[in-house]
């Protein structure tokens, strides 16, 4: 199994966010998770992606326990395992796009050149590669941001709201490419989103709710 979250439990002070969740996903699947505004998708998200730690329970990415991990484990898992798409595209300001897209795959040392020129081409990314993510519309940027995070083809993706400041034509392409590339690539996606409408478009859908996950 890719992804194995076993009785998760998480609170914020005295607050309860999650409260027993349990989901599984392996490669080649899309899970969307949906849930009210503040139901825990975003720290589950987090847990999921080694970057929230959890009170309770067992992440395995891989089949590997995250609760045996110190902070250099948990980083290296991030940088070998997942790939990474905020709703806030998250690039960086001084890089251009070319830099942008090999930049995780180059810190895991699994840059894969012809990869990497499919997925610019696919993308429609080949005449903006010495730009800079200022320079950039925002579908663009989040073009940017999927292709750095499936260039070193992790078997892991996660997005959280990856369509959420893009208007719906441009969010409907963006989400197109991100399921034809990860599916492409062979990796698992977990999604995090509002819109009952993406959601529909993932293989399997989870709702966030008091803690607890229902289908
Ligand atoms: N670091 C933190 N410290 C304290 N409370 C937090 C922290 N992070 C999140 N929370 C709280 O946990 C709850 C769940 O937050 P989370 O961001 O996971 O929800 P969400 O479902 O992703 O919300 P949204 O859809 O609005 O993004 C919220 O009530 C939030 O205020």
């Amino acid at each position: 199994m890719l992804l194995d979250l076993k009785d998760i439990r998480k609170s914020f002070g005295e607050v309860t966010i999650l409260d027993g969740v349990s989901l599984s996903l392996d490669r080649g699947e899309t899970l969307a998770l949906t849930g009210d505004s503040g139901s825990g998708k975003s720290t589950l998200l987090h847990i999921a992606g080694a970057l929230e730690p959890f009170d309770t329970g067992e992440v395995l990415i891989n089949g590997k326990a995250l609760s045996g991990l110190g902070d250099a484990g948990r980083a290296e898992i991030r940088r070998d395992a997942i790939g990474l798409i905020f709703q806030q595209f998250n690039l960086i300001p001084s890089l251009d796009v070319a830099a942008n897209i090999a930049f995780q795959a180059r810190l895991a040392g699994r840059e894969d050149k012809d990869w990497t020129a499919k997925l610019i081409e696919r993308l429609g990314l080949s005449d903006h590669l010495g730009k800079y993510p200022e320079e950039l519309s925002g579908g663009q940027q989040q073009r940017v941001a999927i292709g750095r995070a499936l260039a070193g083809r992790p078997p892991l993706v996660l997005a959280d709201e990856p369509t959420g400041n893009l208007d719906e034509a441009t969010g409907d392409a963006v989400m197109d490419l991100l399921f034809e590339l990860t599916e492409t690539s062979g990796a698992g996606l977990l999604m995090v989103t509002h819109s009952p409408r993406l959601a529909a478009r993932a293989g399997r859908r989870l709702h966030l709710r008091h803690g607890t996950l229902t289908e």
